[in-house]
């Protein structure tokens, strides 16, 4: 089925079952992201966010309601969709380049234009010196920049992104930004990201959604301006409406 819509959330309730209780974490929501657009979930610790990802990425049932991926309901993980955490989930024992083509490997998808591919991007991401290197031997930015490639090896037409560089230093947070927002326009994928980082949230969006309550619903949508989305994430923190921005978001977080 053709679909204007990359996701759709419609009337999604999570209800948890523990042996003791029942934790209604999220819903109902409903909730839309075009083919493209670069969408981040904002809120407290607990508000559902990590929930939300799951259950775009099929990992987890929904209570009630649907969630479709282009216009299919999703019942199990999508091959396309592609999801990155907060651990890289690298593999000790093998090379960057081995770990790079595994996902490829698992779907069967190696071929010589898709390990051409992968290569390219490891190249494009600055690790082609250090392909052959083990995991252990590279920094943490690094590894998150493999573990990208990784993820985008497999050609996802969505990326889910699970507080990609909360472990990473100010520095490579920032040169990772630039990178994966360069890319992922490139590429016209469509991503979703978490992050606990307002300016992050800010820097990289089309649009940021607040969520809170419980269970959790959708507080507040902010549209980023076009001049805003259209600049680099570094561009983006040095724009003169970005502070404005950011108390907006703040003042929506403190309520
Ligand atoms: N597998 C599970 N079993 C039971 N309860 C769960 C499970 N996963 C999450 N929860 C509960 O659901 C609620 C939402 O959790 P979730 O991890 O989605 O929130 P979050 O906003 O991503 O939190 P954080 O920002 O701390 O990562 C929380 O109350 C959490 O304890």
């Amino acid at each position: 089925m053709r679909s204007s819509h990359a996701i759709a959330l419609e009337q999604v309730v999570k209800t948890y079952m523990t042996k003791t209780e029942e934790i209604h974490a999220v819903g109902p929501v409903d909730l839309t992201v075009k083919p493209g657009e670069f969408l981040t979930l904002v809120g407290p610790s607990g508000c559902g966010k990590s929930t939300i990802l799951s259950l775009m990425a099929g990992l987890i049932p929904a209570t009630a309601g649907t969630v479709r991926i282009f216009g299919e309901a999703l019942h199990s993980p999508s091959p396309r969709v592609g999801y990155m955490l907060q651990q890289d989930c690298l593999l000790e024992w093998r090379t960057i380049k081995a770990n790079v083509l595994l996902g490829l490997e698992l779907r069967g998808l190696r071929s010589d234009r898709t390990v051409g591919r992968a290569l390219d991007l490891l190249h494009e991401l600055g690790l082609g010196n250090v392909m052959h290197h083990y995991p252990s031997q590279l920094s943490g930015g690094m590894r998150q920049r493999a573990a990208l490639v990784r993820t985008l090896a497999v050609d996802p037409d969505i990326l889910l992104l699970d507080e990609p560089f909360s472990s990473l230093d100010y520095q490579h947070k920032l040169n990772l930004e630039e990178l994966m927002v360069t890319v992922l326009r490139e590429q016209e994928k469509t991503s979703v990201l978490v992050t606990h980082d307002l300016e992050e949230a800010l820097a990289v969006s089309d649009r940021v959604l607040v969520m809170g309550g419980r269970p959790s619903q959708i507080r507040r949508t902010l549209t980023l301006p076009a001049e805003v989305r259209a600049a680099s994430p570094l561009e983006a923190r040095s724009h003169p409406m970005f502070r404005t921005l950011f108390n907006e978001l703040w003042r929506e977080m403190e309520h």
